[in-house]
């Protein structure tokens, strides 16, 4: 975006010298301080294309040169001209892209400095008008006046916004995160299982949903107390997050169930991944007694299938992994006779036969 705005910005420059001069514009300004904007402007798009480290400080150059050209032009203009009945003209219309830049580039506060810097210039000029041709150019005055009050009132409005924005992105995060777990809510899951059931659909790709739900939780609880529960629910969070790839989204679903949403990833895979997930929660040993186990649900996207359907599949999976005993990987299967065969992956040797015939390529 810097690259492509100093770029674009350079190229304006130097076309609006070239015209300025090729028509022979009054303010001369244009004429010779815009080839300087121009060099400048293309010298800082080389110098971020050869060290993009040095964006903040060629966005801080970039910013300053134009602005200093905005205030260079405008007070050319009123300084040598005090006592013209003419309005301020387009380019003060500018001085808005620059308090809009500064809010980029900056933090509020330093934005809100350098803005409000550049709004001490523009009345210092109305001040300087109004003394020396003693209030006499209203036009004139009367146009700085409203470029001032318009920059107070823009820059303010800014400042707000910008001073909200770190707030709504704290709700955003509490309105979607579970503040036990740390992982993402049933919302947030409800949301993203949408958006990758619809992009499986449309580009035709894997997508798997695993559900899991730990077993005889109660027992924890009333053995051990709900702070104990807490913190192992915590633990098989933080152990299941510790297996997940960059596409994943792991999210409580509710109680002591959480889903794991998982992209570009095939029937075979998610039975291989699950049975691993269940391989590390038995693993885990928290205080002296407790060793958690928890029973899994298996679906694979089918081309046209819906969220809810795709839902359904995975949780009569997952009971049907507690009846046959719990601690164990079920995949959903078309409720048929033929498919009464078990498609449990319990034993761990032989998880690798199961995933050898895959439903979908990944
Ligand atoms: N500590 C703690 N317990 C919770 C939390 N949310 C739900 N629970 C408890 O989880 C337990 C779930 O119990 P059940 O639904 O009977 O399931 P279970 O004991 O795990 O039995 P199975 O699922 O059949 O293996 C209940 O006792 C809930 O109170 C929580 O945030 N913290």
């Amino acid at each position: 975006m810097a690259l492509l705005g100093l770029s674009s910005g350079a190229l304006a420059s130097l076309v609006a010298a070239a015209f300025a001069s090729r028509v022979g514009l009054p303010n001369p300004v244009d004429a010779h301080v815009l080839p300087f904007l121009g060099a400048g402007l293309l010298a800082l798009s080389i110098a971020l294309w050869r060290s993009p480290r040095l964006l903040p400080w060629i966005e801080r150059t970039g910013w300053s040169l134009l602005t200093a050209y905005l205030l260079a032009a405008l007070a050319y203009k009123v300084i040598h001209f005090p006592f013209e009945h003419v309005p301020l003209g387009a380019r003060s219309y500018w001085f808005f892209f620059s308090y809009l830049l500064a809010f980029l580039i900056w933090s509020p506060r330093g934005a809100l400095t350098v803005s409000l810097s550049v709004i001490a210039c523009l009345t210092g000029l109305a001040a300087w008008i109004s003394v020396e041709t003693h209030a006499g150019n209203a036009t004139l005055l009367a146009s700085l006046i409203q470029l001032v009050i318009a920059s107070i009132a823009y820059v303010f409005v800014h400042y707000s916004f910008a001073q909200l924005r770190p707030q709504y992105a704290r709700m955003r995060t509490l309105a979607f995160s579970d503040p036990l777990t740390g992982c993402a809510n049933r919302r947030r899951a409800e949301e993203l299982l949408a958006l990758e059931v619809s992009r499986a659909g449309r580009y035709a790709r894997p997508l798997s949903l695993i559900l899991f739900d730990l077993d005889h939780f109660k027992q924890i609880n009333d053995q051990h107390g709900h702070a104990i529960g807490d913190a192992v629910l915590r633990t098989v969070t933080n152990a299941v997050r510790s297996d997940l790839r960059g596409l994943d989204h792991l999210a409580r679903w509710g109680g002591e169930e959480f889903v794991i949403i998982a992209p570009e990833l095939s029937q075979a895979r998610a039975m291989q991944f699950g049975e691993r997930l269940r391989k590390r929660i038995a693993a885990l040993r928290i205080g002296s007694s407790i060793q958690p186990t928890a029973s899994f649900g298996i679906a694979s996207f089918r081309l046209g299938e819906t969220v809810d359907s795709m839902v359904l599949r995975a949780d009569r999976a997952m009971y049907r992994a507690k009846a046959q005993g719990r601690n164990r990987v079920e995949l959903e299967r078309p409720q048929t006779a033929a498919a009464e065969a078990p498609e449990t992956v319990p034993p761990l040797e032989e998880t690798a036969a199961t995933a050898a015939a895959p439903s979908q390529p990944d």
